[in-house]
């Protein structure tokens, strides 16, 4: 894979997502061929040099990625109400409680992670979605408790705190609503720091300094501006193509764009798969990732939730400090970056929030949003009878 500089951080210069082959869709299923069509006037699409291998790779990528969207989200539990007073356990629970023995709960688990804390700083990094606010239907109305809003609150007193989100910046903290931490909205791609007051740092090196809304100094980090204009053009498309599918729904993350397929007859998604990997075609330097129940289009640049947990360790000034533990708590596929960054440098630990068994990097588990608030609220607790003692 080429790395090229651009600035000062690295960016993929090969269109190596279109070569996965999750990016794939059986051969039955009928290309969209008018949405490809409409945007090849695209300023930032590239049609015409892609074109001649398309129909073949519509067949090499087949199935990995309907699979993907199948299991990107735990079905909602059915509840039959003839046998509502049955015992819950059911291969499923005994599934989740053998995962459970290699993912212990970080509740149950809680007095082993404080005895790896004691003596060190906790430095605590939060997914939106799915971690401090419940999967629903419809994305605008994902909103998070107030009783979740006060143990972030809380716990982000007693510890350097980062939310990061695939939602754009802007929105993920209309959601949350709190100051005095850091938000990384679009994967990692935006990411803005608040200048604290004895700041020896600076910031990091690559950081500007600007203002927020509220006319607060900042530091602000964008690695991917340059790809403000082609998100926005695909944007667009994107809204387009899907606009004839029932269900689906297109939300721009400012530097991502996702496209939700949560409400579409699951019939439909290898339509919507297809329409997305069309259009995708002409973008090399866009690829995709797979949430929940959403596929996420993003700039081909080397960055994730995991660089941006080291850039936030770096700006804090708690890198390379053997007195610091970062604990990362997320649900997602792309929180598995950050887990895996975590792991490998032996810096502190993942928690994947999930009432399924998974595969993941992460050490520990959470099995919902209401334990995620637990864990925040025990950590308060510990830090101030620890801070106490
Ligand atoms: O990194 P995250 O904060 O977890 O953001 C990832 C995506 O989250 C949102 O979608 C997910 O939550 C929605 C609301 O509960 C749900 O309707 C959707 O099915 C989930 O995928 C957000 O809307 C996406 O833009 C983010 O990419």
């Amino acid at each position: 894979m080429d790395l090229k500089k651009n600035g000062s951080f690295p960016v993929l210069t090969d269109p190596a997502p279109l070569n996965n082959s999750r990016l794939g869709l059986p051969s039955n299923i009928k290309p969209y061929s008018s949405a490809a069509q409409a945007y090849s006037s695209g300023l930032y699409s590239t049609k015409p040099r892609r074109k001649a291998i398309l129909g073949k790779l519509d067949d090499v990528r087949a199935n990995g990625w309907l699979d993907a969207m199948k299991s990107s989200s735990p079905p909602r539990k059915q509840l039959n109400k003839d046998f509502i007073s049955e015992p819950a356990i059911d291969e499923n629970d005994m599934a989740y409680h053998t995962w459970l023995m290699s993912y212990p709960s970080a509740l149950t688990s809680f007095e082993q992670i404080i005895s790896s804390a004691k003596c060190k700083k906790i430095a605590l990094f939060l997914d939106y979605d799915g971690t401090l606010s419940p999967i629903v239907d419809n994305p605008d109305l994902a909103i998070m408790s107030n009783a979740m809003r006060s143990a972030v609150k809380h716990a982000s007193e007693c510890f350097p705190t980062a939310i990061i989100s695939g939602r754009s910046r802007e929105k993920v903290y209309k959601f949350v609503k709190l100051t005095g931490l850091c938000y990384s909205g679009s994967h990692g791609m935006d990411i803005m720091c608040p200048v604290r007051k004895f700041d020896s740092t600076g910031g990091h090196p690559n950081c500007i300094m600007t203002t927020d809304e509220q006319g607060k100094e900042v530091h602000l980090f964008q690695p991917a501006s340059e790809f403000l204009p082609m998100i926005n053009e695909i944007f667009s498309s994107l809204v387009d193509i899907t606009k004839d599918i029932v269900g689906a729904r297109v939300e721009s993350n400012k530097f991502c764009v996702s496209v939700h397929y949560r409400l579409v007859n699951q019939e439909v998604w290898p339509e919507v798969a297809q329409r997305v990997v069309n259009l995708l075609k002409d973008y090399p330097r866009l690829r995709v990732t797979h949430g929940r129940k959403v596929l996420e289009i993003r700039p081909v640049i080397d960055w994730n939730k995991g660089k941006a947990v080291e850039f936030l360790l770096e700006s804090l000034g708690l890198s390379n400090r053997e007195d610091v533990l970062s604990i990362y708590v997320g649900d997602d596929r792309t929180d598995e970056d950050a887990f895996k960054v975590l792991r490998e440098s032996n810096r502190g630990y993942g928690i994947l929030v999930s009432s399924v068994p998974k595969e993941t990097n992460a050490v520990y588990s959470l099995r919902d949003t209401s334990e995620v608030m637990k864990f925040l609220k025990s950590l308060v607790r510990w830090k101030k009878l620890d801070d106490g003692a």
